[in-house]
């Protein structure tokens, strides 16, 4: 029987997953997220999706493994998750008033084959106060987030418009995922 493994401890990805009504497992996999050799964000992300796929489908080679990896660009600067609060009240500050990018690399590895690609989200943000930034630290919901924000929460209200897929911002760009399975014969 075939198998669809998503190898994420992210929740939201879980969730969005559930949405295609496909049954699958969780295997987080923990691996080094620090890369040196990437170009380009766009690299870095597939990089990173990569690995985290292949590290479970090391094991699962009959699987069709799920793998993804988000971050948050402005300019030049590629903005993973804050690792303090101050980290986070800067990502804010940056994003405030702007518009950046959204990439989320996936890769699909299947006995058929493999699926690799980066979806791009442009996120137009509203200009943010000091208050509105303390004010959401203080909610917690921006610590496990690239760009120190959740467009599925609170920071909703920092949301003047996007192009592109919401659930790429979220994580997960669901419906071409779901196509790439498809095409890789799930
Ligand atoms: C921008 C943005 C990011 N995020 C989340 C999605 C990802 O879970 C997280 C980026 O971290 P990732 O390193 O992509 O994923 P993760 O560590 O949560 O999970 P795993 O590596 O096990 O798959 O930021 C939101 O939930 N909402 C948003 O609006």
């Amino acid at each position: 029987m075939k198998q669809l493994i998503l190898a994420s401890s992210s929740p939201r990805r879980k969730q969005l997953l559930e949405l295609a009504n496909l049954r699958f497992q969780i295997l987080a996999s923990h691996i080094d997220e620090q890369i040196h050799e990437a170009k380009s964000p766009e690299q870095a992300v597939q990089l990173l999706a990569y690995r985290k796929a292949k590290a479970v489908a090391d094991h699962y080679p009959h699987s069709y493994v799920i793998g993804a990896d988000t971050v948050v660009v402005y300019q030049d600067n590629i903005l993973g998750k804050p690792k303090t609060e101050e980290e986070a009240a800067a990502m804010l500050r940056m994003l405030s008033g702007n518009e950046h990018d959204v990439l989320t690399g996936v890769a699909i590895l299947s006995p058929n084959g493999q699926s690799l690609f980066v979806e791009k989200t442009k996120v137009f943000f509203w200009d943010l106060t000091e208050e509105e930034i303390f004010d959401y630290i203080a909610t917690g919901e921006p610590m496990d987030k690239a760009g120190a924000y959740g467009i599925q929460g609170r920071a909703a209200l920092f949301v003047k418009r996007i192009e592109g897929d919401y659930f790429n911002v979220v994580g997960l760009p669901l419906s071409r995922t779901v196509r790439e399975l498809k095409r890789l014969g799930w």
